[in-house]
């Protein structure tokens, strides 16, 4: 007979024990589960509440869903369409996000409130100065009080929904150590429960364990969900708060660069610092706070096992190893900001090379590219070498200190109570041998639990502890974030002083807005700004002239005389330091600026940019009209060849230097201003086209003003201006005078090109005869006192 067992390889004992075990799982089928024993009630309890949130959570979905769709019926909008934004009545802007066939996604974005960027303005601007006074007190951090000025913007008012979220979280950390207590305890009665034999009762915390571990794990993950959407809030306000200051019609994103502050690469900043701050601040909140509650309640607990003396020892020890641990951190913060920075740097380089891809091929520019490339790599390799190696130092020293010295110190207290125990029993000498084992049993439940908790304790002492490189790293990023929150406040500020070191008062001109006269400069200087503010050398000294409506200018000058400065500073992208601008609303003047500009999006945003398509239509346009448009600056075919207006491409590559200029005055027709100001924005087409683009502005009756270095666009205009270091020399083409010089000057360019005819054919004769076709011919005689300046 074939022994079955052998062949499993189990001894007939090992059967019968199995089988003994069998029957006590059998036995324990009839364990009494308390139902209101704080396990069953928290599993109810989360199973419950989880089904609610989800039944929540769905009910809104839905609802978000039908207001969706009345939207879109009620915008019933065309396809396709990439992004619009309206304001809306109230100020804040509603923005559509295209979210397949006819559908949006609609997002409100408040409107900014200004008065609180007016009073903020100065907690930035006094930062520096209190900090210096503040600096003399004991109880000053220079990181919390930044910390303390952002707050205001990561959560404005109590009512709030990142209150809720942060509250949540508080009480999600509570009830995690709550949770851990519990565990402790289950954790020794198993114990208990295994070395006495029970299996009923070992059956039974078995199950009470499995049905705590769904809270348990349930509320760690609401931590870290709750952390995340927290982080995620924080930044939300806070790139809302930077974008209002930095994209609104004081064009910081422009002045910033004046200000000659230390911001380097801004998108940096905005992009990469603000993220890792808020990322920052909720995990140190969430890796500080539960450490920070576990502390509190572990010590408390302890306290009645271990008695006083020992929490003090315990936390005596805790002080020592923090004071050490910090003299012993390095700086985190200086280190990770200075990361932060030369990856800016490197992103950078790529991003330039990536933009100027086709002029670098021409130039065959690979190996400097690339090396200039491997430089900013290289400062980077060499910053995170650096910033490795100080931090394995730094992470032997603190595992063994948190995690080792810690943990041996939780020994030694978890069982003092079994030692002293030991040492001076109560009644030691009346002990049955029965109770003795009772006794031990009751010394390793207590020990277990001690030494659970005595860890955890040493756990979250040595999270805190950890976490003071998390916080040397938060200042780093706290400190970045809040100096550029301070440039974008001085820049966003009216008294904004271009940097100048004379300050605002240095800035005098005068402007007058919405002059109905066309547009007049007297006595203006055109300075660069710079720290030297108006004492700075100009670069034309006095400016005073008046185009009226109507009416075109040409302002000739050589490359560098301050042609497109003039620009800049009807633009208010410049200060006005002296004298006195007069000029039409800001919304009746365009700018074509000499380097053409393209929007990521369709072929249509591209015409009607800086509009939205919104815009468009509320303005009462359509395609039909945009096509129109096309045709009037012969581009129409751009329309046939990419199919429709809603082709995505990336235009500044796609489009020819010719096509991105009348592209551009595709947009002064979309936009029809009172005054256009064109600079060199007809170099790249032909003289035809151009002869015929200026003629179209004149048609449409938009005043322009031309910055140029040819003096051949004269035959456009009504005024030239010619800029000359010494002197700027103003002329009025329309006078009898210049009438008559003109065609004298036209009369002269006839009688040299007639001249031209004359030459050409003499060289053609000239051909012929060398060729000894006209054997019969003389040979020519040139007359070269009479030869014309032809290129030969
Ligand atoms: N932000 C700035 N900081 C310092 N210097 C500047 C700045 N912007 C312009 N400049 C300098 O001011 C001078 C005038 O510049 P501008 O662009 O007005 O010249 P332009 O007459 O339009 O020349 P071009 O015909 O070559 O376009 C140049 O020497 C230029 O280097």
């Amino acid at each position: 007979m074939i022994n079955m067992s052998r062949l499993a390889g189990y001894s007939r004992q090992d059967i019968r024990n199995i089988v003994l075990l069998l029957k006590q799982a059998y036995q324990t089928s009839n364990l009494t589960i308390n139902y209101q024993s704080r396990p069953v009630v928290l599993f109810l309890g989360t199973l419950i509440s989880t089904f609610g949130l989800g039944v929540v959570f769905t009910i809104r979905s839905a609802l978000n869903k039908y207001k969706e769709h009345v939207t879109n019926r009620r915008l019933n909008r065309p396809n396709l369409i990439r992004q619009s934004s309206t304001v809306l009545k109230n100020g804040s802007r509603e923005i559509l996000i295209p979210k397949g066939k006819n559908s949006f996604t609609r997002i409100i974005i408040p409107k900014p409130s200004l008065d609180q960027y007016a009073a903020d303005k100065y907690l930035y601007k006094d930062f520096v100065t209190q900090q210096k006074y503040l600096q003399k007190t004991i109880f000053n951090s220079k990181f919390l009080n930044q910390i303390a000025i952002i707050w205001r913007i990561l959560i404005p008012k109590f009512n709030n929904k990142n209150t809720s979220l942060l509250l949540s979280q508080c009480f999600f950390l509570i009830l995690r150590t709550w949770l851990s207590l519990l565990v402790a305890k289950l954790d020794g009665q198993l114990v208990k429960n295994l070395i006495g034999g029970n299996g009923k009762k070992f059956a039974r915390d078995l199950i009470y364990w499995l049905l705590i571990a769904f809270p348990a794990s349930y509320t760690n993950a609401a931590i870290k969900y709750l952390e995340n959407r927290l982080a995620l809030s924080f930044r939300t306000n806070l790139t809302r708060y930077i974008h209002d200051m930095y994209l609104d019609n004081v064009m910081a994103y422009y002045k910033i660069s004046l200000n000659g502050s230390d911001i380097e690469n801004i998108d940096q900043y905005i992009t990469n610092d603000v993220t890792r701050f808020c990322e920052s601040i909720c995990g140190l909140f969430s890796s500080m706070g539960k450490p920070f509650v576990d502390l509190i309640f572990f010590s408390v607990y302890l306290r009645d096992n271990l008695g006083t003396g020992a929490i003090v020892g315990i936390f005596t020890n805790y002080f020592i190893t923090a004071m050490l641990l910090k003299k012993a951190t390095p700086k985190f913060g200086k280190l990770s900001s200075e990361k932060t920075h030369l990856e800016g740097q490197y992103f950078n380089q790529h991003l330039n090379l990536m933009t100027n891809s086709e002029e670098i091929g021409f130039y065959k520019g690979s190996v400097i590219e690339k090396t200039k490339l491997s430089e900013s790599f290289g400062r980077l390799y060499k910053h995170l070498g650096k910033e490795t190696n100080i931090s394995f130092y730094y992470s032997v020293l603190e595992d063994y200190v948190l995690k080792y010295t810690w943990s041996a110190w939780g020994y030694i207290f978890a069982g003092l109570p079994v030692f002293l125990d030991e040492l001076w029993p109560a009644d030691k000498k009346d002990q049955s041998e029965k109770s003795k084992e009772v006794n031990q049993r009751q010394n390793m439940r207590q020990f277990i639990i001690n030494k659970r908790l005595m860890l955890s304790l040493a756990d979250a002492g040595s999270r805190l502890m950890y976490s003071i490189k998390d916080v040397s790293e938060l200042t780093g990023y706290t400190e970045r974030v809040f100096n550029l929150l301070t440039q974008l406040h001085k820049v966003h500020s009216p008294r904004f002083d271009f940097g100048s070191e004379l300050g605002i008062k240095d800035i005098r001109g005068t402007i007058q807005k919405n002059y109905q006269n066309g547009i007049r400069f007297e006595h203006i200087p055109v300075i660069i700004p710079s720290k030297e503010g108006s004492e700075n050398e100009p670069l034309i000294k006095d400016l005073s002239f008046l185009v009226s409506h109507n009416k075109n200018l040409l302002i000739l000058g050589a490359n560098g005389c301050g042609k497109t400065s003039i620009a800049r500073i009807i633009a208010g992208l410049w200060p006005l330091y002296r004298g006195l601008l007069s000029k039409p609303d800001d919304d009746d003047i365009f700018y074509l600026p000499q380097k053409a500009y393209f929007t990521t999006g369709n072929l249509r945003d591209q015409i009607i940019y800086p509009h939205s398509y919104s815009d468009m239509l509320e303005m009462g346009y359509n395609d039909d009209y945009l096509y129109h448009i096309l045709r009037e600056v012969k581009l129409e075919y751009l329309l046939k060849r990419e199919g429709n207006f809603n082709v995505v491409k990336d235009w500044k590559d796609v489009l020819s230097g010719g096509e991105k200029q009348r592209m551009s005055l595709a947009r002064v027709l979309f936009k029809k201003p009172k005054l256009v100001i064109l600079d060199e924005s007809t170099n790249a087409v032909s003289t035809d086209v151009e002869d015929y683009l200026f003629e179209l502005l004149q048609r449409k009756s938009i005043t322009f003003i031309t910055l140029s270095h040819r003096p051949l666009l004269m035959k456009y205009h009504d005024y030239i201006m010619e800029i000359d270091q010494e002197e700027t020399k103003f002329h009025d083409l329309t006078s009898e005078e210049n009438l008559k010089s003109i065609d004298n000057e036209i009369n002269d360019i006839q009688a040299k090109l007639s001249q031209v005819e004359k030459w050409e054919k003499r060289l053609a004769d000239i051909e012929l005869y060398l060729d000894g076709k006209y054997d019969d011919i003389k040979e020519p005689q040139v007359d070269n006192s009479k030869k014309p300046m032809i290129g030969v």
